[in-house]
């Protein structure tokens, strides 16, 4: 069987479905070789001296682990020469990042969570490098916050890479979804996933449900009739999983269906949700809607939404169609 490798892929989609500028695949070529690098030092963990707190916290208050900072100091420095890229922004940066004066710029704008799921690296659970690619503005040499601020309808690519029992990269530029498996013997991503489907139907959900009293109407009421089971109006019983690694839940969503949902609480009401909207919510809602899936905030879809700032949050629902339309019609009534 003759393997498709990312750089084969790549070359494919910009020769034939002409989807792909060269300069958009070599900037996704060089987060794929970000993302293996960010591979190898979770690999290691303790062996690397890599768990563990970074004493340090980002600008929303989070504490940053050490692979937090390990892995977007990794995604910078493969990136910030420029080539194909204006500027960046990261989960774990108060600020953009404009490629400095001396390099030449390029045409995008790089968007990266570059490690979800931290909580888990020192349980030694899934995690993942979640990324969003932009068109810089015309006429833009120093992009700043407002240059970033694009609603995910924009994106023209947009993917995750999984550090789990496998590392897989999964991609859309607007062409279906593909999953490569990273090889660690040759050392190159390959197609194991070709066109991954979410199926319209499910019996699987994922919530953390430990914030259930703060939870809105909608939400209890929709999570209510999934715990009732076949007795209840879904006429059905479902299952539940939390990993607690977005990128996990995406990943069982896009294999075997589901639904995931981390809904606005009242926890804290200036927040309308936990989730990030720009390096999280808007990669894996494009994702999910090219696999044949949706994603919204519980009242719009999420690739509609004009962000108002770089860190901006929102409330996620994705997955499988018509779970996604049931909690967010539950919302409208
Ligand atoms: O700990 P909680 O409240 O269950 O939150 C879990 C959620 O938080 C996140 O870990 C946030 O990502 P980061 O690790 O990048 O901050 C999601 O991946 C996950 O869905
Ligand atoms: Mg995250
Ligand atoms: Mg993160």
């Amino acid at each position: 069987m003759s393997r498709i490798t990312l750089s084969r892929f790549l070359i494919e989609q910009q020769r034939s479905a002409n989807l792909l500028p060269a300069e958009l695949r070599f900037l996704i070529e060089t987060v794929a070789r970000a993302c293996k690098a960010i591979s190898h030092a979770v690999n290691k963990g303790a062996l690397a001296g890599v768990l563990g707190e970074a004493g340090t916290g980002n600008i929303q208050g989070e504490a940053q682990k050490k692979l937090d900072v390990i892995a977007n100091d990794v995604l910078l420095e493969a990136n910030e020469w420029g080539g194909s890229l204006a500027g960046m922004a990261s989960e774990e940066m108060d600020l953009p990042y404009a490629i400095p004066g001396q390099y030449p710029k390029g045409a995008y704008l790089l968007l990266f969570d570059p490690l979800d799921g931290s909580s888990n690296i020192d349980v030694n659970i899934s995690v993942g490098t979640i990324f969003s690619v932009l068109r810089c503005p015309d006429g833009v040499t120093e992009p700043t916050e407002a240059d970033f601020l694009q609603p995910g309808s924009r994106q023209v690519a947009a993917g995750y890479t999984l550090y789990g029992p496998q590392t897989m990269l999964v991609l859309t530029v607007g062409n279906g979804v593909n999953g490569f498996t990273l090889d660690r013997e040759t050392g190159s991503f390959v197609l194991t996933h070709p066109g991954m489907r979410v199926p319209a139907e499910t019996r699987e959900f994922a919530i953390n449900m430990s914030n259930q009293r703060h939870w809105e109407a909608p939400v209890r009421r929709y999570i209510g009739e999934l715990l009732a089971g076949a007795t209840g109006p879904r006429g059905k019983d479902y299952n539940m999983r939390w990993v607690a690694s977005m990128v996990a839940e995406v990943h069982r969503i896009l294999t075997r269906g589901g639904v995931f949902m981390y809904p606005k609480d009242a926890r804290d009401p200036k927040k309308p949700g936990k989730l990030r909207l720009l390096y999280e919510g808007n990669p894996m809602a494009w994702l999910i809607e090219q696999a044949g899936g949706a994603a919204t905030n519980g009242r719009e879809r999420i690739l509609d939404i004009v962000p108002t700032e770089l860190h901006e949050r929102v409330a996620v629902f994705l997955g499988s169609k018509e779970e996604v339309e049931t909690v967010t019609r539950y919302h409208a009534e």
